[in-house]
């Protein structure tokens, strides 16, 4: 009888889901070089209950499908995005408190948002530059993966070969240096089915040069 008690326990401790919390200490950040002036770092299991996040984003973001004007030909977008022009709307506690982080750590003011939701392995982000939030050479550009693990690339402008990372939920990508410059980024369609994920872009005024 001890015996089975003890391992319902058991169960139940497996089964209660992990408390939201964000690393300070940044402990496990693996920064590299990718050419002398940027760099791009990644920040293992950065946020923890990652996945009660990812739920309620999933559910209370309103979430919209945008149509995008390329080469004369308007493209309905291949996954879902959101902006919140003020970090003081953010749909969950979480991110406020994660900006907090971010900017405390990076030395940058975070003030906005700008969210992906990719729905399945279809969903994608092609080659690009964040140019619009990113307005001065130097540049640090935060992303918290929330769900399905996607491969998100980067390879310099001038073409070579990508630099890849498989950013699992609760993983911190960050890009900086003169990455927006020199560099562009990407999430491809995957060959494997998965389910969702949603990748929070951290945004700052001072990069953008807009007033805040
Ligand atoms: O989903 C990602 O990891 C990157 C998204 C991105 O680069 C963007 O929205 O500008
Ligand atoms: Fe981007």
């Amino acid at each position: 009888m001890a015996s089975s008690s003890g391992r319902d326990n058991q169960a139940d401790l497996f089964s209660v889901p992990e408390a939201l919390a964000i690393d300070t200490s940044f402990a496990t950040a693996n920064r590299r070089n990718l050419d002398g002036t940027s760099w791009l770092e990644v920040v293992p299991g950065w946020l923890t209950g990652s996945t009660d996040l990812f739920e309620a984003l999933r559910r209370e973001v309103p979430w919209k499908q945008h149509h995008r004007r390329m080469f004369e030909q308007i493209f309905l977008e291949p996954r879902l995005t959101a902006s919140y022009r003020s970090i003081h709307d953010a749909p969950h506690p979480a991110i406020i408190e994660a900006a907090q982080a971010l900017s405390d750590h990076y030395g940058v003011k975070y003030d906005s948002l700008w969210m992906n939701l990719y729905r399945t392995e279809e969903d994608s982000t092609g080659w690009h530059r964040d140019r619009f939030s990113c307005r001065r050479p130097l540049c640090i550009v935060p992303v918290l993966s929330l769900g399905a693990t996607r491969r998100f690339q980067i390879k310099p402008r001038s073409g070579g070969t990508s630099v890849n990372v498989n950013p699992r939920s609760g993983d911190l990508v960050v890009m900086g240096g003169r990455s927006q410059e020199d560099w562009v980024h990407g999430v491809p369609k995957s060959d494997a089915a998965c389910g969702a994920r949603i990748s929070v872009n951290f945004q700052s005024a001072e990069q953008a040069h807009r007033p805040s």
